[in-house]
Parts: C-alpha cells; sequence; structure tokens
C-alpha cells in the first residue's frame, strides 16, 4: 500500500516511520524544507528517545518531500497529522488541516482513504469530507477517516508500537477494511466505530486525564492545609482498581501540547452548543492557579525576586522532551526576571526551544551544580532523571540559601531533611532546617 503522511511533528513521523518499521512505504510531507533536509539525512528533529534509530532502520521505504502534489497523486492512504493549535477563544484551529485537505483533493488522481489523525472537534471529519469533495481536481472516490493518536511526548515510538488502542471512526465498509489492512501488524486492541464517536473518544480520553490531575492537584493543595501527605494518599487511592495509579502525581499543573488546548477546545465545543462542561471548565481554571503555586509559596521567604539569585531546574513541559509548550516554566521565569532576579537555568534538551519562546536574560548552565551555585532561591519546574537522583546535599554546598521549590515531588522529605535545606512542594508538609538552640 502506497501511504502519505502529512506533517512531521510528534505525531506525523512518529506515525510513518512505525509505518514503514511493519513493512510499508511511507512518503512524509512537511512545508518545512529545513526539516525535511535534516529528516533526508536519517536524523529526526524532534527528540523523541527511539526515533532515530528507527528512521535509521527503515530508511529504505522512507521518503521525505515538500512535494506534495507528487506525494498524495498516488497514495492509497492519506495520513493527516498537522497541528490543530488552541484559537484566542479556546476553540481549534483548524487552518492547517483544512489547507491539507485542499491540497489533497487537488493532487489525488487515485481513490485513496484519508484519514485524519490530528484532534479535530466532533463533527471535523463531515466537514472536511464535504470540502474535499467540492475540491476534487480528479473524478475519484475519497474517503474520509477518524483515527485519533494517543501517543504520549517521550514514549511517542513505544505507544505507537504498543498502542493501547486504534481507534478508527468511518461512515462506510471500505475505508475501514483498508485502515484494518494499514494495522494489522500492529499488536493493539482495535474499535471500529463512527467517525463523531472516534473524534469524541480523543478529546473525551485526553480530558478526562486532564481532570484526573486537577483533581489531584486539589486534593493535594488542601493536603497542605489538613496535614496530609499527597504522596502517600495517592499511593493509597491508587491500590483501589477502579481508580488506577496513573495521572495521580500532584505538581505545578500539566502543560504540553495538548491537555491544555483539548480542554479548552471540548469545553468551546459544548458551550457552542449550548451544554456546558462544568468538570472540565474546572479543570482548567484549577490548572491556571496550579501553575503559579510555587511563587505564592515563595513569597514566605523573600517578598519579590529583585536582586536574588533564582536557579531554574527543568524548562520542558515533561521529561523525555525538548517541547516547551505551555510549560509551567514559561509563565514562572517572566515573572523572576521582571522583578529583576538572575536567572540561572539548566535542562538537558529543552534550551533551544525555551530561547524561541523567551529572550529574557538567562544563564543557562551546562550543569546542575553550576546552576545552583551562589543561588537563594531553586524551582524544580521538570522532574528529569538527573535531578531526581542528585543528592539532596549538593543544595545545602552550592546554594547561598538552600531554599528549593520543587513542582514535581521529587525527593523524599526526610532526605532533604538530612540535607539541611528548607524544602517546599505539592500536597506535602514544608522542610525547615531543626533551629539551633
Ligand atoms: N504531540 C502529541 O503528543 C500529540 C498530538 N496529537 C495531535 O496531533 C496533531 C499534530 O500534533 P503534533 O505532531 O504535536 O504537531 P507539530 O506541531 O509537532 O507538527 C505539525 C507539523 O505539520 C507541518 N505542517 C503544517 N502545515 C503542513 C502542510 N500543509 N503540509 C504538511 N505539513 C504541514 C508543520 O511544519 C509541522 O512539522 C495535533 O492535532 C495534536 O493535537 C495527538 C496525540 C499526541
Ligand atoms: O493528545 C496528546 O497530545 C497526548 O497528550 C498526553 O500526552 P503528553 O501531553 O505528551 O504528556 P503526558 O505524559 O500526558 O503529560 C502531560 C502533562 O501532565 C502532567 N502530568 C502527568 C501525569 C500526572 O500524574 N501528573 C501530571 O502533572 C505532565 O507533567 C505534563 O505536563 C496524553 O498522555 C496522550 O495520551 C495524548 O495522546
Amino acid at each position: 500500500m502506497n501511504i502519505a503522511v502529512a506533517g512531521t511533528g510528534y505525531v506525523g513521523l512518529v506515525t510513518g516511520v512505525c509505518l514503514a518499521e511493519h513493512g510499508h512505504g511511507v512518503t512524509c510531507v512537511d512545508v518545512d524544507q529545513q526539516k525535511v533536509e535534516i529528516m533526508r539525512k536519517g536524523i529526526s528533529p524532534i527528540f523523541e528517545p527511539g526515533l532515530d534509530e528507527l528512521m535509521l532502520k527503515n530508511m529504505e521505504r522512507l521518503t521525505f518531500t515538500t512535494d506534495y502534489k507528487a506525494a498524495y497523486r498516488e497514495a492509497d492512504v492519506i495520513f493527516i497529522g498537522v497541528g490543530t493549535p488552541e484559537k484566542r477563544d479556546g476553540s481549534a484551529n483548524l487552518t492547517y488541516v483544512y489547507e491539507v485537505a485542499g491540497q489533497i483533493a487537488a493532487s489525488i488522481e487515485r481513490d485513496c482513504v484519508v484519514v485524519v489523525k490530528s484532534t479535530v472537534p466532533i463533527g471535523t471529519n463531515d466537514k472536511i469530507e464535504a470540502y474535499m469533495k467540492a475540491r476534487l481536481a480528479h473524478p475519484v472516490q475519497v474517503w474520509i477517516a477518524s483515527n485519533p493518536e494517543f501517543l504520549a511526548q517521550g514514549t511517542a515510538v513505544q505507544d505507537t508500537l504498543h498502542a493501547s488502542r486504534i481507534v478508527i471512526g468511518v461512515e462506510e465498509d471500505k475505508p475501514g477494511v483498508i485502515l484494518q489492512e494499514v494495522y494489522k501488524d500492529f499488536d493493539a486492541p482495535k474499535l471500529l466505530t463512527n467517525r463523531r464517536s472516534a473524534e469524541m473518544i480523543k478529546y473525551a480520553s485526553n480530558d478526562f486525564l486532564a481532570l484526573k490531575i486537577s483533581y489531584v492537584n486539589e486534593i493535594a493543595n488542601l493536603c497542605e492545609t489538613v496535614g496530609a501527605d499527597i504522596e502517600d494518599v495517592t499511593k493509597g487511592m491508587g491500590f483501589d482498581g477502579r481508580i488506577g495509579n496513573q495521572f495521580l502525581r500532584a505538581g505545578i499543573g500539566y502543560g504540553g501540547s495538548c491537555f491544555p488546548k483539548d480542554t479548552k477546545a471540548l469545553s468551546w465545543l459544548a458551550s457552542f452548543n449550548d451544554n456546558e462542561i462544568k468538570t472540565i471548565k474546572a479543570a482548567i481554571e484549577v490548572n491556571e492557579n496550579q501553575k503559579y503555586r510555587l511563587i505564592k509559596k515563595a513569597r514566605k521567604y523573600y517578598e519579590d525576586f529583585k536582586g536574588l539569585t533564582v536557579a531554574v531546574l527543568g524548562l520542558t513541559f515533561k521529561p523525555g522532551t525538548d517541547d516547551l509548550r505551555e510549560a509551567p516554566s514559561l509563565v514562572n521565569i517572566p515573572v523572576f526576571l521582571e522583578d529583576g532576579a538572575i536567572v540561572k537555568a539548566w535542562d538537558p534538551v529543552g534550551v533551544g526551544n525555551f530561547k524561541k519562546k523567551c529572550d529574557g536574560d538567562i544563564s543557562y548552565c551546562e550543569s546542575i551544580e553550576e546552576t545552583l551555585q551562589d543561588a537563594d532561591i531553586c524551582f524544580i519546574f521538570t522532574e528529569w532523571p538527573q535531578v531526581k537522583e542528585l543528592d539532596p546535599h549538593i543544595f545545602a554546598a552550592c546554594m547561598k540559601h538552600p531554599i528549593i521549590l520543587d513542582g514535581r515531588n521529587c525527593y523524599e522529605l526526610e532526605r532533604m531533611e538530612q540535607a539541611g535545606v528548607i524544602y517546599e512542594s505539592i500536597g506535602r508538609r514544608a522542610v525547615q532546617p531543626a533551629k539551633e538552640n
């Protein structure tokens, strides 16, 4: 089968490479010429564990191009994996999806299945079908299928090769049969449904996970007030199989390219249909506040950050990715800078992308120790293994004032006590050094 993929971001590229791994010939299309040139050398333009190796292994079945006409003309199946970012009003911006739909309609010269992998609001597949059928340059049959993606960044390759499920939303038999053939060697449960249900499965899944995190964060905040410990609380909750032990990590809020935008998009869609979805609205609000939780705690120690040296460990929205989209670091660091702090930051892979989003005067350090040197306060925004594995005594040894505000609960409280530092985390008691008599 001749497969094309539009968009070579986290979803498009990983999909293309994993389809090639299962023996398909795949042409990956992107508008970004620079990206295409990098990929032609067998190098992934995004940081995703295992992707480079899998790309290199399958280069003979992979083609990278900006020439969409040539790529789509003879394709049997075309996946759309372009971005659907958030618009100002919270709704999904479908500009890129429609652009690709138009390009496909103008290019295809044989019957083909167009698979919408991008996350799109319920009903979009129907609209894309009408849009494309009105624009077909040749008298061919085109079927639109919804095939939402559930991979997470940092584990994208594994999540695709061993997917939790493959959801195929179609309105006719033929595209369903073709897609089952495409995925026949993927070892995952397959659910065949209609397009609107497939579209809803994606939003309902992401928003449920976001809701779970906001719920746990609210419980964590209450734990601080009533003297409970969120780590023990979530451990205790997680034993119950009905609750599950995943996505119960309290912290400084969810970020990333999807939870923030997909919660807002579903909330917008519900309101648009006179159907307010209160739980998701609450999850969004809780998350917005949670991002500033550490700054509020820091005010206990310093009125503002003027003249202070602030050390920041972790810039990306989670470990295992170089992605900065909606990362808590992006809203916190500007506060330090506006106050007049000297900011030193460390991240193993996120610095390049951070510089593109924040042009403030920041010293980027090569090591954690260098970042902590002479700092008055340290903020942890990402639980990179290098941070979690750090000996807490390093904080005391390097910092001028060892005050650590941890947004990801990286350390056991007892260890911080032994290290003699001030340590505040999320949903747990504050650690203060023992007072000398
Ligand atoms: N990032 C993630 O972990 C996941 C994302 N999704 C969804 O998948 C979609 C894509 O997300 P990402 O991969 O993160 O996006 P991304 O922003 O990383 O990549 C999109 C790519 O599409 C390219 N592009 C734009 N217009 C194009 C065109 N006309 N033809 C060809 N390429 C074009 C861009 O240059 C870019 O390389 C979104 O709807 C997102 O919600 C779903 C599951 C996971
Ligand atoms: O649609 C998407 O894009 C994807 O969104 C998420 O994947 P991703 O955003 O890559 O990362 P997650 O691991 O889900 O983390 C998202 C955010 O939630 C936070 N999080 C996660 C888990 C948790 O227990 N607590 C918590 O605060 C993380 O720190 C991170 O900021 C989902 O996990 C994927 O299934 C989905 O396909």
